[in-house]
């Protein structure tokens, strides 16, 4: 695919823009662009974490054409479809989903590891979140142990067109393995295995859990309980720093899920704003400063391409409806096409 080559300076760019402004994303898709403050933006994001602050404004000041896409067909049928071709691309789809509002962020409570489901409006952003990823493919699905998470894995599901059916797997015991085997190989195919983890629950918030937000920051005033709720490696009361949390998630990221990704499984996980910022942390090497400003909304879907050992972020897909869908890489969308085909 040629590159498209830019002028020395394009004027300013915001992170907004960058967000939700698809052909400027195209454009930019192929290019290196050199920007002011020293970020880079190459190969579809910009390095440096900087996507903590939306309203950052950018200016060009070089750009180079010298980045030609860079994402092979992760699936598609002309190239990556045998496990040769796959292995050799080495490249799959990583999708991470914070899970739907749940009934106590609809009070404002702190939750944690506390197992309360999702509120009406959670499982209306499930559903919306499983439109967005409908045609990313998906073979392996991480979720936490909590029932917010699992919901919202399942409710994005019911959206995705491949229609294949997610069916949680049971390791916790020799019997509760046999008796949930599947003994045809063509349901198995068509079936995505969902592994629930406790490493990919919310942090354990220790005494704050069932407090109101609010109340807590009138009571232990809101510097404090900022510092509590957003930095690195200071613990609630008896709860879990970020830090405490990204030695438990991160570990079982490394551990369980880049094994799946370079063997070339597309994967998607449903877990907490706590446990997904110490991933992110992880993938987009962002330091303990950086974290702090790090906040996920709740059902919006990040993609991120694994390619050669690393993660490439991609941002939020939208539905497939929409024009110049922007975190699309070309494989992606050669699969999308695919899937236009089988289901005409
Ligand atoms: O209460 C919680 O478990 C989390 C996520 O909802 O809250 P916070 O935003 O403080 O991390």
């Amino acid at each position: 695919m040629a590159a498209a080559v830019f002028p020395q300076a394009i004027g300013t760019l915001q992170w907004h823009q960058y967000l939700t402004d698809c052909n400027l994303h195209q454009e930019l898709g192929s290019t290196s662009v050199k920007l002011t403050n020293g970020f880079i933006f190459s190969n579809g994001f910009f390095r440096r974490g900087c996507y903590c602050s939306r309203t950052r404004n950018f200016t060009v000041i070089q750009s180079s054409a010298s980045q030609t896409s860079v994402f092979d067909p992760v699936k598609a049928p002309s190239r990556s479809n045998t496990s040769e071709s796959r292995k050799k691309s080495n490249e799959a789809a990583l999708i991470l989903i914070r899970h739907g509002e749940s009934l106590w962020n609809e009070k404002n409570l702190f939750t944690g590891c506390v197992d309360v489901p999702l509120s009406k409006k959670g499982v209306e952003e499930a559903i919306e979140a499983g439109k967005r990823i409908s045609s990313i493919p998906v073979d392996t699905i991480y979720t936490s142990a909590l029932i917010r998470a699992q919901m919202t894995a399942m409710l994005a599901m019911t959206q995705h067109r491949r229609r294949k059916v997610p069916v949680v797997l049971h390791n916790e015991s020799e019997q509760a393995k046999a008796w949930s085997q599947i003994f045809s190989e063509d349901t198995k195919k068509q079936s995505i295995p969902v592994i629930a983890a406790w490493q990919l629950n919310e942090r354990m918030y220790g005494e704050l859990q069932g407090l109101n937000k609010q109340e807590t920051a009138d009571r232990y005033g809101k510097e404090q309980v900022h510092e509590w709720r957003r930095s690195y490696d200071i613990p609630p009361p008896n709860g879990e720093s970020l830090e405490m949390c990204a030695e438990r998630a991160v570990a079982y990221f490394r551990d369980q899920i880049e094994p799946q990704l370079l063997s070339g499984k597309n994967v998607m996980i449903a877990a907490h704003g706590n446990s997904l910022r110490s991933i992110i942390m992880y993938l987009d090497k962002l330091t303990s400063q950086e974290v702090i400003s790090l906040e996920l909304s709740t059902g919006i879907p990040m993609l991120y391409i694994f390619k050669e050992g690393k993660f490439i972020r991609r941002g939020s897909p939208i539905g497939p409806s929409e024009a110049g869908v922007y975190a699309y890489t070309r494989s992606l969308a050669q699969y999308r096409q695919k899937l236009d085909e089988m289901l005409q």
